[in-house]
C-alpha cells in the first residue's frame, strides 16, 4: 500500500536530509548508516518478526517469545554487528527485543559491565569471556525485599570462613530476601550478588560477589539457593525480575570481585581506593540512562507527530476539509517542546556515556578523582530526564486522542517501560538529594573563600548575575538558567544552614531543607540539559542541519524558561516573560514544516516501534482495523463467558 499522502507531503516540507540529521543525533555517520544496515539485515530475516502482536501476549508468553529471538539473534550476532561496539549490539537488542525485557538485558547492562570494572584480571580471565559468549547468563543482585536506596542497610552476609576460605551466603530474613533484580526470576545461571562482607564479625559493607545460582547442565537451584519469579509489573512483562535467598551457601574466597577491595586467604582485608567504587555498575547504568530515555521519549513522539499528521479533526480558515491536528497549536505546544527534549537529552546522553567511559579508565589506573563528579551529574541527570521523559511520554499518549489508549498506539507500554527509571537505578528523589550534597558543598567552598576550586559545571554558582537582554540568542536564556539554579542553589543551602545553626541536627536539618534541595537539582540538572543542547548545535557543520537544529533549540530554551516563571520573577519584567512566551508560539509555528522529518531523523523502524498509529506510512485506519480484528476475543463471535454466564443471566430474568 503506498504511503499516506498527507505524511509525503509533510516529508516534503523538511528543509533538511533526515539521514544528515540522524548522523547528528547519533554521533556519527559511521553509526547512522550502521544503525540502517543493520535494521535492513534484520528485516530480512522473518524469525526475528513478533510471531503475533505482543500486547495480545501473557507473559509467559511475552517471554518465551523474547528467549526464541535471543536463540535466532545467537546464530547471527557476529554476521549483524560488530560485537566490540556497544551501541552496535544496543540498538540491534533493541531492534528484535524491543522495550519490554529481556533475559539478557541485565547480563548486557549490569553483570557485564560489573565484571569489567569490578573483577580483578584472574576473574575476568575465568568469567569474562564465557559471559560475553554467553555461556552463562548473569544478572545484578543487590535491592532486598526491606532496602534498596540505602544500601548501608542490606541484610545479605557474605561471612568468610578461614578455614575453609569460603564465603558463606545467607538471607537472614524475609526482608533480606533479593527482590527485584532483572532476569533473576527464571533465566540467570549465574549473579553479581551484593552482600555485606563479614571477616571475623566485623562487618565491611556491601561487596559484590560472583555467585552461581543454577546448575549449568539442568538450570535447576543449587542447593541453599531458594529463587523464583516476582510476579507481573507495570511494564517490563517481557522479563523475569526475580527473589533470591541463601541458606548456608558456600563460594570459594576466588568469587568476592577483588579488584578494588580485597580478602587475602588469611582473612585479612584490604580497602578499595575509595570507599564507593563498588557502586560504579549503578553509574554506568545512569550515564546511559540519558540516552535510553531520550530514545524513549523520541518513540512515542514519531508515533504522535506522525499520527497528529494523518489525523484530521475540526476546521481552521478552510471549512472545506478538516484540518490536521498537527496545525493547532496545543497539539505543537503539546509535542515541539518533548522533541527539542528528546534531542537534548540523546545529546547528554553520549556526553554520559563518554564520560563513564573515561572514568573507568581512569579508575583502573587508580584515579578516583573523577567518581564525585560523575555520581553527581548522573544523579541528577537520570531523575530529571526520566521525570520528563514520562510527562512527554504520557502528552505524546493524549495527543493521540482516543487511540493513544489503544495499545494498537503502544505508547502505554514505552510510557510503563521509561518511568520505571524513574524508580530504578536509585529513586528519583533520592538521586537529586544525593547531587544536592555535591551542590550545597560547592556552595559551602564559596562561602569559604575557595571559589577557584569548583569544577567547570559549577563555576556560575559563585557568579554574579548581570542584565539580560532577550533579544539575543540562546545564551542569553543560558544566563536566566543559571541565574534560576544559582539562586534556589544559595536558598537552600541557606535554609539547611540556617536550621543546623539553630541547633537541628544536620540529618534533621537536611531533611526539612530537602525539597527546596531537590528544586535546586533539577534547576541545575536543566541548566545542564540546556548547556549541553547549545554547545552541540554549535559544533554542527551541515548548515541546513544546523537551522533547523537552532529553531528546535528556540523552542527549547524558550519554553524551558516559561516553565520556571517562578524562579525568574526577580530577574525578568513582566514585559520580558511576554516577550519570551511569545518568541516560543512563533518558534512553535517555525519548527512545523519539520516537525515529521524531525521525529523521521531519529530512525526507529516500524518493527521497533509496534504501533499501528507510529507506522511510517501512516497508514493508521486501515491497519487499525485489521489489528483488533487480530483480537483473540475476535477468534469467535460468541465467547464461552456469554454461553456460560451471560445468557443464562439473560434468561433468567425473561422468566
Ligand atoms: C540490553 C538493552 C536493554 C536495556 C534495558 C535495560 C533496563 C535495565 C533496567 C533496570 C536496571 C535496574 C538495575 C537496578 O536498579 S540495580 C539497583 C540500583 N540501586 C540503587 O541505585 C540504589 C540507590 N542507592 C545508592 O546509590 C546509595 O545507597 C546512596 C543513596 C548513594 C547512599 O549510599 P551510602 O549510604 O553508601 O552513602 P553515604 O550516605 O554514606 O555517602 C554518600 C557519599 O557517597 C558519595 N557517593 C555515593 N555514591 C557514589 C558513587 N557512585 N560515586 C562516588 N561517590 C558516591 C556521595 O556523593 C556522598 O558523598 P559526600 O561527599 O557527600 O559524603
Ligand atoms: C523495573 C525495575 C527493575 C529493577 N531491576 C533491578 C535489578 O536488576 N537489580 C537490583 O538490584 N534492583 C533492581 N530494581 C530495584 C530498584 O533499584 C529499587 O527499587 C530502587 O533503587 C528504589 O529503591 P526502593 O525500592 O528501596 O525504594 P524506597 O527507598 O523504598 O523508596 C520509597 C520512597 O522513599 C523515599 N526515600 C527513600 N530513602 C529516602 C531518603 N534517604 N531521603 C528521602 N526520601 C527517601 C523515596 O524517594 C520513595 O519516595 C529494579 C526496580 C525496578 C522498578
Amino acid at each position: 500500500m503506498s504511503e499516506n499522502p498527507d505524511l509525503t507531503n509533510e516529508r516534503a516540507s523538511g528543509t533538511f536530509e533526515t539521514n544528515a540529521m540522524a548522523a547528528v543525533i547519533y554521533g556519527s555517520e559511521k553509526f547512522a548508516q550502521r544503525r540502517r544496515e543493520i535494521t535492513e539485515a534484520i528485516s530480512k530475516i522473518p524469525e526475528f518478526q513478533d510471531s503475533h502482536p505482543l500486547v495480545f501476549m501473557s507473559r509467559e508468553e511475552k517471554i518465551s517469545e523474547a528467549c526464541r529471538k535471543l536463540a535466532v539473534l545467537s546464530n547471527y550476532w557476529n554476521s549483524l554487528i560488530d560485537t566490540s561496539d556497544e551501541e552496535e549490539a544496543l540498538h540491534l537488542y533493541r531492534e528484535v527485543l524491543g522495550l519490554e525485557g529481556h533475559p539478557l538485558a541485565l547480563h548486557e547492562t549490569m553483570f557485564i559491565p560489573s565484571l569489567i570494572a569490578q573483577a580483578s584480571d584472574e576473574q575476568q580471565e575465568k568469567w569474562l569471556g564465557r559471559a560475553q559468549r554467553r555461556e552463562i547468563i548473569g544478572c545484578y543482585a543487590q535491592t532486598e525485599m526491606g532496602h534498596g536506596t540505602n544500601l548501608r542497610a542490606l541484610e545479605t552476609t557474605a561471612t568468610f570462613d578461614i578455614s575453609t576460605r569460603e564465603f558463606i551466603l545467607n538471607s537472614p530474613t524475609i526482608t533480606s530476601l533479593k527482590w527485584w533484580p532483572g532476569a533473576l526470576g527464571k533465566s540467570a545461571n549465574w549473579s553479581i550478588v551484593i552482600a555485606n562482607l563479614i571477616i571475623k564479625e566485623h562487618n565491611y559493607g556491601p561487596h559484590p560477589f560472583m555467585v552461581q545460582l543454577r546448575d549449568e547442565k539442568s538450570h535447576e537451584p543449587l542447593p541453599g539457593i531458594t529463587v523464583g519469579d516476582i510476579g507481573p509489573k507495570m511494564a517490563f512483562n517481557g522479563a523475569d525480575n526475580g527473589f533470591l535467598g541463601f541458606k548456608n551457601y558456600r563460594i570459594p574466597r576466588e568469587n568476592m570481585l577483588m579488584r578494588h577491595s580485597k580478602v587475602t586467604s588469611d582473612g585479612s582485608y584490604i580497602k578499595p581506593p575509595h570507599a564507593k567504587i563498588g557502586y560504579s555498575s549503578m553509574v554506568k547504568v545512569r550515564s546511559r540512562m540519558a540516552m535510553d530515555q531520550g530514545l524513549f521519549l523520541a518513540s512515542a513522539l514519531v508515533i504522535a507527530v506522525r499520527y497528529s499528521a494523518v489525523r484530521r479533526q475540526g476546521y481552521l480558515e478552510d471549512k472545506s476539509r478538516e484540518v490536521k491536528v498537527l496545525d493547532y497549536q496545543t497539539q505543537q505546544h503539546r509535542l515541539f517542546p518533548s522533541i527539542a527534549r528528546a534531542y537534548a537529552f540523546i545529546f547528554c546522553g553520549f556526553e554520559t556515556i563518554r564520560l563513564y567511559d573515561q572514568l573507568l579508565i581512569d579508575v583502573q589506573n587508580g584515579n578516583t578523582s573523577g567518581m564525585a563528579d560523575l555520581h553527581a551529574l548522573t544523579s541528577g541527570l537520570k531523575s530529571v530526564v526520566t521525570y520528563q521523559t514520562g510527562e512527554g511520554i504520557e502528552q505524546a499518549r493524549m495527543a493521540c486522542g482516543g487511540h493513544g489508549y489503544s495499545m494498537a498506539s503502544y505508547i502505554s507500554e514505552i510510557y510503563g517501560v521509561a518511568i520505571g527509571g524513574c524508580t530504578y537505578e536509585g529513586e528519583n528523589m533520592v538521586m537529586l538529594l544525593q547531587l544536592a550534597r555535591y551542590l550545597v558543598k560547592s556552595i559551602e567552598m564559596i562561602q569559604n573563600g575557595k571559589s577557584r576550586e569548583l569544577g567547570p559545571m559549577v563555576a556560575y554558582l559563585a557568579e554574579n548575575e548581570s542584565e539580560i537582554d532577550l533579544n539575543l540568542g540562546p545564551n542569553e536564556y543560558l544566563k536566566v538558567f543559571e541565574y534560576a539554579a544559582r539562586n534556589q542553589t544559595w536558598r537552600a543551602t541557606e535554609k539547611f544552614q540556617k536550621l543546623r545553626n539553630s541547633g537541628m541536627s544536620n540529618e534533621e536539618a537536611w531533611n526539612q531543607a530537602s525539597v527546596e534541595l531537590t528544586r535546586a537539582s533539577r534547576l541545575h540538572t536543566r541548566l545542564y540539559i540546556m548547556s549541553t543542547f547549545i554547545n552541540h548545535v554549535g559544533s554542527i557543520v551541515d548548515q541546513k542541519v544546523k537551522g533547523v537544529l537552532i529553531d528546535l533549540l528556540n523552542v527549547h530554551v524558550t519554553y524551558e524558561v516559561m516553565d520556571i516563571g517562578i524562579y525568574v520573577q526577580g530577574l525578568l519584567s513582566s514585559n520580558q516573560m511576554d516577550l519570551i512566551r511569545n518568541q516560543l508560539y512563533v518558534s512553535l509555528e517555525t519548527i512545523r514544516p519539520n516537525a515529521v522529518s524531525l521525529v523521521d531523523s531519529f530512525q526507529i523502524s516500524d518493527m521497533q516501534l509496534r504501533s499501528v498509529l507510529g507506522r511510517r506510512d501512516g497508514n493508521v485506519y486501515e491497519n487499525l482495523f485489521k489489528w483488533a480484528k487480530s483480537s483473540p476475543l475476535n477468534k469467535t463471535d460468541v465467547l464461552p463467558s456469554v454461553t456460560q454466564y451471560l445468557k443464562p443471566m439473560m434468561e433468567k430474568s425473561k422468566l
